[in-house]
């Protein structure tokens, strides 16, 4: 297997301050085409990139405004928590992740979209190219979670068939304005057949274990054939998914 160099997401609606300079790097000639196989070539390898990868794919994040997405990539790609103001996402934006699973370079180009409902077309554009989605919801605030079921409707409309969903209860670490009980997103997820887990950007709880849920499922799939172990996300979540508690890392 050939080893690529990864380009790094040019601009980053992820941090405040470039948040509201989007669509650049959505347009910038750096997004690399995704192939039939699933897997990311890039088109042009970045001079400051110095991360290889085997295979890459692309990951988006959705849901409603304010239940934590930039939050959340933020945290997976810097270890950080962007304290303060809420500044919303203009457009869409994304951010690479080289992941080593099992000894293979997975690279997620992660593409952090605005929740805004005025943006919903330009998301319904990139939903066509995404591998997997993580679907959001904020565990403070109902109608977030209430709005699950027609994201998916969304998903099921726009994205690819086989595309690999997961959704995720953010904000666990607020049990004090918590309005959505861990076992209502349980039961949701479970009458979609999509696995579960709650999250906190805020204390990291959960955070890499999604991404790397998703790395490793995209990695099996596009690895099968070799003599690969079977690999099911289901079961992967469920056994590594720490359920005690809201905010261990
Ligand atoms: N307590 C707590 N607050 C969070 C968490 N994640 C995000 N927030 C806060 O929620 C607000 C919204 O977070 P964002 O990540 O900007 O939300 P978003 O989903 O990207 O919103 P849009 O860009 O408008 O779609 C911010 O004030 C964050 O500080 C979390 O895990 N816990
Ligand atoms: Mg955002």
């Amino acid at each position: 297997m050939s080893r690529k160099k990864a380009p790094k997401g040019k601009s980053c609606s992820a941090s405040p301050s470039t948040t509201k300079d989007n669509n650049r790097s959505g347009k910038s000639g750096l997004v690399s085409a995704v192939q039939a196989n699933g897997v990311v070539h890039p088109s042009r390898a970045s001079i400051s990139s110095s991360e290889f990868y085997d295979v890459a794919f692309k990951v988006m994040l959705v849901g409603d405004s304010g239940v934590g997405k930039t939050c959340l990539l933020v945290r997976f790609k810097d270890g950080a928590f962007l304290a303060g103001s809420f500044i919303s996402t203009v457009g869409i934006d994304f951010r690479n992740k080289v992941l080593d699973i099992d000894g293979v370079k997975v690279k997620l180009q992660i593409w952090d979209t605005a929740g805004q409902e005025r943006f919903r077309s330009i998301t319904h554009a990139y939903y066509r190219d995404a591998h997997a989605l993580l679907l959001l919801y904020d565990v403070t605030n109902k109608a977030s979670f209430d709005n699950i079921r027609a994201w998916l409707t969304e998903i099921y409309e726009y994205a690819q068939q086989d595309v690999v969903l997961m959704v995720l209860g953010n904000k666990a670490d607020a049990s004090h304005d918590r309005t959505v009980r861990r076992e209502e997103g349980e039961r949701l997820a479970k009458e979609f057949g999509v696995p579960f887990m709650e999250t906190s950007a805020r204390s990291g709880f959960n955070v890499d274990l999604a991404f790397t849920a998703i790395a490793k499922e995209l990695k099996h799939r596009s690895m099968k054939g070799l003599d690969e172990p079977k690999f099911k996300l289901h079961e992967y979540v469920n056994k590594e998914m720490k359920t005690t508690g809201c905010c261990r890392t």
